[in-house]
């Protein structure tokens, strides 16, 4: 018996939908691509590379950007036979010390067979090793750190690299780094003089907006599927889904896939508008199932209370904590758990904010007054119930007539 068969009949290549698929060219970022090339142009130049900090919120084109420069950078300078540049890329996400980065460099450049172990080495020994590796390959190299906050507060190499070739560490190399973030504090908490040294130069990526992503994807699209198989407000309406949350292509190019698999997996002709809400809601109650793993019974008791209480009286949305408070204390206490104490209440509200489940407005009272906050649940009550549902403690709880009276106060 056959248990997979191809099928062929939504997607020519669902693979341009993916993440690590590299765009051909790249739409609505002329003039982040014109200042980016701006700065690189030193490169091919033969001199000093600057140093680039890239920013911006996820999905918004960061990496896709940068690694269409470097691949046009690396194939445009072999015109020059007085020139060489090597480009590395590593996503630190992984790598939270500037120890790991180093190691992890060093091997970049090694043959498998030379590769140095992730422990046992001081650090200035990692670093002399890598500095020998650099002088090897000589010429320009562009080392693109994305994610770069994950390195830490331990972050000695975003000093150094640069400062290599003047601090007489490299003679044949000349480093530049280019690091990608999507925390927006991130810049503020570094070092004043890794700061100056990495923000060398600056790059502000902002969210997409309707227009643009309906192009991006509408480009993506037009690769990705079969001709004639998406009906008309498919891409609009991913491209507006996108922009109404936070402006991301990742996120409409993640709803254009998953619109065309429910439509393969039922054997549908054509992917359609409903598809595309159907998707919303399965990758929205993922994203929810994702984020709850890290939770402990009591976060998800604190999710519960909040649903509970935009339920219970939506006039009243958004909430104060001590609102939350009670209802928590009433759930803790109908699924056998000892309430947390408010402190710890809050904390959790903190992370369900931190996570994007809720949202979270600071408020003042005025002159004299303290700083409070409001909450309110940032994700759809129909996915956080059925998250909520499917979690053991749910059998101590009337979850049934929670969702009907949901229903009943039309948010489902
Ligand atoms: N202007 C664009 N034209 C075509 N595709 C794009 C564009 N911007 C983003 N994309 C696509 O959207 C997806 C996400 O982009 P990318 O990974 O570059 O985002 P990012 O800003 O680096 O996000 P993160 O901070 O989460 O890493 C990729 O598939 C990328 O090819």
């Amino acid at each position: 018996m056959t248990l997979f068969e191809r099928s062929e009949a939504i997607f020519e290549d669902e693979n341009v939908l993916h993440d690590d698929y590299q765009p051909e060219s790249l739409e609505e970022r002329d003039e982040e691509l014109e200042q980016y090339t701006a700065y690189l142009q030193p490169v091919i130049n033969g001199s000093q590379p600057r140093n680039i900090f890239l920013y911006g919120k996820t999905g918004v084109g960061k990496t896709a950007v940068t690694k269409y420069l470097l691949r046009h950078l690396e194939e445009d300078a072999k015109q020059y036979d007085d020139l060489t540049v090597t480009t590395v890329y590593l996503n630190c996400e992984d790598l939270t010390s500037s120890y790991r980065v180093a190691v992890e460099l060093v091997n970049t450049f090694r043959e498998p067979s030379e590769q140095i172990s992730r422990t046992g080495y001081p650090l200035n020994a990692v670093y002399e090793k890598l500095w020998a590796e650099l002088d090897q390959i000589g010429g320009m190299v562009l080392i693109v750190l994305d994610e770069v906050d994950y390195i830490g507060d331990d972050d000695s190499i975003l000093y150094q690299l640069p400062r290599a070739r003047s601090n007489e560490k490299i003679e044949h190399a000349r480093i530049g780094i280019i690091g990608i973030s999507n925390d927006f504090k991130y810049r503020e908490k570094l070092d004043p003089r890794v700061e100056d040294t990495l923000c060398e130069r600056e790059l502000h990526f902002p969210p997409y907006d309707a227009n643009e992503l309906q192009n991006i994807l509408e480009k993506r699209a037009a690769l990705a599927f079969k001709d004639g198989i998406l009906e008309g407000d498919v891409v609009p309406l991913c491209a507006a889904f996108a922009a109404q949350d936070k402006g991301s292509a990742r996120q409409g190019l993640d709803l254009l896939l998953e619109a065309g698999d429910l439509a393969r997996r039922r054997n549908d002709p054509v992917v359609t508008e409903d598809h595309v809400r159907e998707a919303k809601q399965l990758l929205e109650k993922q994203r929810i199932e994702e984020s709850m793993k890290e939770l402990t019974s009591h976060g998800h008791l604190t999710l519960l209370a909040v649903v509970t209480a935009t339920v219970v009286d939506p006039s009243q949305i958004p909430f104060q904590k001590q609102q939350l408070y009670e209802q928590y204390q009433d759930l803790a206490v109908a699924t056998n758990r000892d309430p947390l104490g408010g402190r710890a209440f809050h904390n959790h509200l903190a992370e369900l904010s931190m996570l994007g489940i809720l949202d979270r407005t600071k408020r003042n009272e005025g002159r004299g007054g303290g700083i409070y906050y409001e909450y309110e649940i940032d994700v759809p009550i129909d996915a956080a119930l059925s998250t909520l549902e499917h979690l053991h403690m749910s059998d101590e709880l009337d979850m049934e007539s929670l969702r009907q009276n949901a229903e009943n106060q039309g948010l489902l």
